[in-house]
């Protein structure tokens, strides 16, 4: 069968493999740990990418896959911890960041449904958790989360593809990753959560159109980050609050973790703009990620210098 590939759509099997074969292949820089089963019973497993230390070290937070269809968006972290181990000891950018930081990677959030979207629907979006009393399946991850959670940009109703759940962190998926963030606040100075499609770079608030306090820090680093990655192809990105930048969207991981107290609270849109949208051809792997690499590292970077 064929093997895993950093510029191919893989199934969650060789996913999975490629978790287990990438977690022992360098003990000194990355490790792995299951945070929960998903609702099938699948293991959510988080990498931890960074000089191993015994005191604990400052982190970032990175998750892909939220939504089943989107990936390019799974297909990204891949890619993120294959460079990030690669270029250790060579690039310095890299090097300083894992000598000093910790970055959390979860590859695929929500497993369940991308498996579904490999297996039955392509265009497949939420969970795929069940509730007596109706014949429809699964809710929005990302309206899913306690954040002005279910009160604009998202439905209620089970049958819909933003449906916020049936309370917060209802959809266990979503409670796993709220449980290990809460647990590990004091040190998670930054979550980023990779989506895909429309080439956007978002920042807190979706669930109200009020400006964040650190409004005008987020955009700068936004603008810069943007810039970092239209530099490799020229690829334009928008940056802004979610709110007026895509649509008001409530219950979203990145407004959740910025009323936590994780400052820089990132969500990606990557390519495309609609050409291709999640059925992004898998020639576009390659340029998606490497442009996206420098963004991510321009955050992080930026979150350094500001520990
Ligand atoms: N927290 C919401 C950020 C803005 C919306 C992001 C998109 C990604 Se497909 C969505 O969840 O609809
Ligand atoms: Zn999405
Ligand atoms: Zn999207
Ligand atoms: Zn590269």
């Amino acid at each position: 069968p064929r093997a895993h590939s950093y510029t191919k759509y893989n199934s969650w099997d060789k996913i999975q493999a490629w978790i287990n074969s990438i977690a022992s292949s360098n003990s000194n820089l990355i490790s792995r740990q299951v945070i929960g089963n998903t609702y099938e019973g699948r293991p959510m497993n988080l990498l931890k990418l960074g000089k191993k230390s015994s005191s604990s070290k400052p982190a970032i937070f990175m998750d892909c896959g939220i939504h089943a269809r989107e990936w390019i968006s799974t297909a990204f972290c891949q890619w993120f911890v294959k460079e990030a181990l690669s270029t250790y000891g060579q690039d310095q950018q890299m090097t300083s960041l894992l000598d000093q930081m910790d970055v959390y990677v979860l590859p695929v959030f929500n497993i369940d449904g991308y498996d579904y979207t490999h297996k039955s629907n392509r265009m497949w979006r939420k969970t795929r958790s069940r509730k007596t009393g109706s014949s429809c399946i699964g809710a929005d991850p990302n309206r899913n989360f306690d954040a002005g959670w279910c009160t604009l940009g998202a439905s209620s109703n089970p049958c819909s593809d933003t449906f916020c759940g049936y309370k917060p962190e209802s959809e266990i998926e979503a409670k796993n990753v709220a449980n290990f963030i809460r647990n590990n606040k004091a040190s998670i100075k930054a979550y980023i959560t990779i989506h895909s499609y429309s080439q956007l770079l978002l920042f807190p608030y979706s669930y109200t159109y009020k400006l964040a306090a650190d409004h005008s820090e987020l955009m700068r680093v936004a603008e810069g980050a943007s810039a970092a990655l239209r530099s490799l192809y020229g690829t334009r990105y928008t940056s802004g609050p979610g709110a007026t930048t895509i649509y008001p969207a409530a219950g979203g991981s990145d407004d959740w973790a910025y009323d936590l107290g994780v400052k820089y609270s990132y969500t990606f849109e990557l390519r495309d703009t609609g050409r291709y949208g999640f059925l992004l051809p898998e020639s576009q792997i390659k340029p998606t990620c490497e442009e996206t690499m420098l963004a991510v590292k321009y955050i992080a970077s930026y979150v350094q210098k500001n520990l």
